[in-house]
């Protein structure tokens, strides 16, 4: 591994049953760096943001991760790598029924011995720590509501507070903006990216919307029937070049609106929420 990359993935192959998830994928990725991972559903982008956590197991294929190569890793180092890893997901996957602090607090478990019940059962330190990101998610008056009171932009929000829990230094995201509308979607992946910047954090997220990956990633990967098939900066990249991941070669305006409507509408697994 590289003296400056964090992720390392070669020649990497996932297949389930006879479905190809991923065919010789290649990442590699640098501290700091934010990157986009673009792609039609079914491209694969899950399954290689999983395969960083060690929540699947390669077919073929080299991944490592902070000097660690992931799928050899079992119980307290896998445990230990993950630690160092925060994951956002699109359903947010919060408990409905705890507060909102305690959702935060849930994120320093790997470090506490024992099931915990209650706010009281916390140290003080974690929970000051957990009002802390809070703080910086903007969501410290709601601290002590209950976490399925809050809109669905608010609850991503606490799921990256959950997440910073961790103190990660790679964050990794599957479509944390999938079920929002545009202008909370706009607001979360403008905090994730104010967050990794303030924080030298390593981001590498998964999105549907074109737009959106390019003006907020570095860098963008696209993945087409489980292979990279585009590795660039995002500045200077045209929208139409990015299309051609979709397997489009996009020649008007009218050509390139419809096709975005086609993938906006494959995208819409789950109706959005505010
Ligand atoms: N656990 C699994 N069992 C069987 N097939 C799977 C499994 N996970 C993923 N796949 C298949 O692997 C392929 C890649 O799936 P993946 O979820 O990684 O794509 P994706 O690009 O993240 O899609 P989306 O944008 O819809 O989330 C798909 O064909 C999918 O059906």
């Amino acid at each position: 591994m590289s003296e400056t990359s964090v992720i390392e993935v070669e020649g990497l192959t996932k297949r389930f049953g006879d479905t190809v998830a991923l065919g010789d994928a290649a990442l590699r990725v640098d501290r700091g760096e934010i990157v986009v991972l673009l792609g039609r559903s079914g491209s694969g982008k899950s399954t290689l943001l999983r395969h960083l956590d060690g929540l699947e197991t390669p077919t073929s294929g080299s991944v490592r991760v902070l000097g660690e190569e992931v799928p050899s890793l079992t119980g307290r180092r896998l445990r230990a790598l993950r630690g160092r890893i925060g994951f956002v997901f699109q359903q947010f996957e919060l408990v409905p029924s705890l507060t909102v602090l305690e959702n935060v607090l849930t994120g320093s478990l790997a470090e506490l011995r024992g099931p915990r019940l209650g706010l009281w059962s916390y140290p003080k330190r974690l929970k000051l720590a957990a009002l802390g990101h809070l703080d910086r998610v903007g969501l410290l008056d709601q601290a002590y509501q209950r976490a399925d009171t809050l809109s669905g932009g608010q609850q991503q929000r606490v799921a990256i507070a959950r997440a910073l829990m961790q103190e990660p230094e790679i964050l990794l995201a599957d479509e944390p903006v999938a079920s929002l509308d545009p202008e909370s979607s706009a607001q979360v992946m403008a905090l994730i990216r104010e967050i990794a910047l303030d924080a030298g954090l390593t981001v590498v997220c998964s999105l549907h919307q074109v737009d959106l990956a390019l003006s907020w990633g570095d860098r963008i990967v696209g993945l087409r029937h489980g292979a990279v098939v585009l590795d660039t900066q995002a500045s200077g990249l045209s929208k139409a070049e990015v299309m051609e991941i979709y397997g489009k070669v996009v020649t008007s305006t009218t050509e390139l609106s419809a096709i975005e409507d086609e993938l906006t509408d494959a995208a819409s697994v789950v109706e959005p929420v505010r």
